[in-house]
């Protein structure tokens, strides 16, 4: 988490790319302005990225983008993109390229139940390894002789991205242990910081051995001694995940069983629509949903703004402003306790500019 920038402007690249992504980035948007002087005056800087963009000017991600980004903004929040699932000559997805331009290497999702709001006790973040994995995309498919096909992805697990990843996971241990001390409230009491490994290593032993043994030296590390470590294999972890998700605290995965884990997890709070995330990098931060563009609900105005709302606190907080992220995050808990105002996905009948309204209001 950096240190506040000691700006008198922030300037926030805006993607809100896709389908949902296009009302409720505004949502978050609104909420920023309403901060005043909790934090600078932030310029929003609306860029293009995504499957329509691709479909208007032939690139998902312009340079353009990728420029404005690296040279002029502080910060960004992406919305989501509407990748299709078949193959489109030129087309890669822009979220996932972008993770990759600016080493945006951890893809931190906490994953939190409200106090008084139905569902189980969560207080867990998954952190993600956001670079590698299947994600480098190294794919090929061939002819067999007798016509059939065969196809092969290679999978790269680097002990360099698996170290850095490793300290991200047990430094935000440490970090939420002290925000415990300090009477951060939560739904789960948890005695100890932990990590849990997650991997496949029984089966992948050589790259998730790799991936395994690499977080396992960090966790040796004299600063996170009193880090206790777990492992989980990535099957038997979204079954535990549901039965009792209150043991997890920290989890750090390889890129593809996060995005599949932190999917899982957002059941258990409820919905895809209120779980946040930051891509993080060591010079950069971009809040964005873990949720897609979600096609089935697109235009309908009943997209749950909060996993947006809750990413740029996110973002706030890691860039050091973590009173501003507070009051964003109190603002958001006493709407879903109160319970009057809530999309479609938490059974409630508002529509997003409903609920952001709330949240202003309790703002
Ligand atoms: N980071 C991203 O941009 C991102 C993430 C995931 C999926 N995608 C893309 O999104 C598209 C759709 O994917 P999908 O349908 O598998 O996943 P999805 O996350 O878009 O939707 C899954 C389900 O959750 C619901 N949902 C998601 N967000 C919601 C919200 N804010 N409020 C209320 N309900 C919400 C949807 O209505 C849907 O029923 C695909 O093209 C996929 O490639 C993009
Ligand atoms: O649809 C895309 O282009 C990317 C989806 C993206 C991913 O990392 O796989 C999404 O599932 C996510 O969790 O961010």
């Amino acid at each position: 988490m950096a240190a506040a920038l000691k700006r008198s402007t922030l300037r926030l690249g805006m993607i809100p790319a896709d389908g949902i992504g296009k009302e409720v980035l505004p949502a978050a948007q609104r909420v920023l302005e309403a901060l005043g002087s909790a934090i600078p005056r932030v310029e929003f800087v609306p860029l293009l990225a995504g499957w329509e963009e691709f479909n208007k000017n032939g690139k998902a991600l312009p340079e353009a983008t990728i420029e404005t980004l690296k040279i002029e903004c502080d910060a960004a929040m992406f919305g989501s993109v509407s990748s299709p699932s078949h193959k489109v000559p030129g087309y890669s997805s822009p979220i996932v390229a972008l993770r990759k331009h600016l080493d945006l290497y951890a893809n931190i999702r906490p994953v939190k139940s409200v106090q008084g709001v139905d569902g189980k006790p969560v207080d867990m973040v998954i952190v993600r390894e956001n670079t590698e994995c299947l994600y480098i995309k190294k794919e090929e498919i061939h002819d067999n002789a007798d016509g059939s096909k065969v196809a092969y992805a290679t999978r790269q697990i680097t002990s360099y991205a698996s170290s850095r990843i490793g300290r991200m996971a047990y430094e935000l241990a440490l970090r939420r242990q002290a925000e415990r001390e300090a009477g951060a409230s939560s739904s789960v009491h948890h005695s100890q910081p932990k990590v849990t490994i997650v991997h496949k290593s029984n089966v992948l032993s050589v790259t998730d051995g790799l991936f395994r043994e690499t977080v396992r030296a960090v966790s040796q590390e004299d600063k996170y001694k009193s880090v206790k470590t777990e492992e989980q294999l990535v099957d038997s972890m979204v079954y535990r995940m549901f039965r009792e998700p209150e043991i997890f605290d920290v989890s750090v995965a390889p890129n593809l069983y996060g995005d599949i884990i932190s999917d899982g997890a957002a059941a258990l709070v409820g919905s895809l629509g209120v779980v946040p995330s930051v891509n993080a990098g060591d010079n950069f931060v971009m809040g964005e949903p873990v949720h897609g563009s979600a096609p089935d609900i697109e235009g309908k105005g009943i997209a749950n703004p909060i996993a947006s709302i809750r990413s740029a606190a996110l973002l706030l907080s890691h860039l050091g402003y973590t009173d501003a992220a507070a009051k964003i995050d109190t603002a958001v808990d006493n709407v879903l306790r109160e319970g009057k105002y809530r999309t479609p996905d938490l059974h409630g009948k508002s529509t997003t500019e409903e609920v952001t309204n709330a949240i202003l209001k309790a703002l």
